[in-house]
């Protein structure tokens, strides 16, 4: 199977303190792979290492097969225009219209007119469900899933060969949520692009995941299919897990 990314032998230190200790894991095309930990445990730096914003401390991270601690500033941006980045909170332009939010790449780099990049923005929002009705309207002027829709639009627009979700359910209720999740799942299935979530859902995660693991201070604690790793004899697993686990046997995405 081709591996998108790979993280061998991970130690990262900041001020003296191991906050994450020989992390090995690799992501494979087309899958949806959900990192999963409390807070603090080392999910965030991992997508750190990932779009080369970080330097390990030791060990190598591969992305398309590259090692990004060792790529110039301009191989960084062309391994980042490859990676769609869906942030926690949208990290929408307020004062960009949707339409030029989801174009925002092209609008700054490409060649394209107005009436080009607004198709594409309508394309674009279409794969996330989104009709017409909101190409001229404002960010502040749509709700949370909304948002978090026009925000995966954007992150898609360049057709990158991965996407990172930081927390894309958070803030929103419970059925939002799962509509979202949908939407990952259904995206994944259309356009097979090879998706990473980091989340604190586990509802989330152990629905739309093909693979999920469990991080906790810096250290992997398990790594398999849902099935498997909810039932780990960990007790910090367990523990995690535990609470919604009926729940989880039932739910369907
Ligand atoms: N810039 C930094 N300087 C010092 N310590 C940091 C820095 N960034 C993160 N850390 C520490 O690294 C550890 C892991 O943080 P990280 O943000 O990766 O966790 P996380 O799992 O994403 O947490 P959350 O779910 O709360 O976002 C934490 O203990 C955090 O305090």
């Amino acid at each position: 199977m081709d591996e998108v990314v790979r993280l061998e032998h991970i130690y990262k230190e900041i001020e003296g303190r191991v906050i994450l200790k020989d992390v090995n894991f690799s992501v494979y095309k087309g899958e949806i792979f959900s990192i999963i930990g409390g807070s603090g445990s080392g999910k965030t730096s991992i997508t750190k290492l990932i779009v080369g914003l970080w330097k390990p401390t030791k060990g190598k991270v591969l992305v398309f097969r590259k090692n990004v601690p060792e790529l110039s500033g301009l191989e960084l941006d062309e391994l980042r225009k490859n990676i769609g980045y869906v942030f926690q909170e949208g990290a929408l332009f307020d004062s960009y219209r949707v339409w030029e939010n989801v174009v925002f790449y092209y609008l700054e780099h490409g060649k394209h007119n107005k009436e080009e990049l607004r198709k594409m923005a309508l394309e674009n929002l279409k794969l996330v469900n989104v009709d017409e009705s909101v190409l001229d309207l404002y960010p502040s002027e749509l709700f949370g899933g909304m948002r978090k829709r026009v925000a995966i639009a954007r992150a898609i627009a360049t057709r990158p060969q991965l996407i990172i979700y930081d927390e894309p359910t958070s803030g929103l209720d419970p059925i939002t949520s799962r509509v979202i999740d949908k939407l990952i799942l259904e995206l994944r299935n259309k356009t097979g692009t090879t998706s990473l979530v980091v989340t604190h859902d586990m509802i989330s995660a152990f629905t739309i995941s093909d693979r999920v693991m469990v991080i906790k201070n810096g250290e992997i604690i398990a790594i398999g299919k849902p099935d498997e790793v909810i039932d780990y004899p960990h007790p910090y697993i367990q523990e995690f897990v535990g609470a919604i686990k009926s729940c989880l046997k039932h739910a369907k995405v």
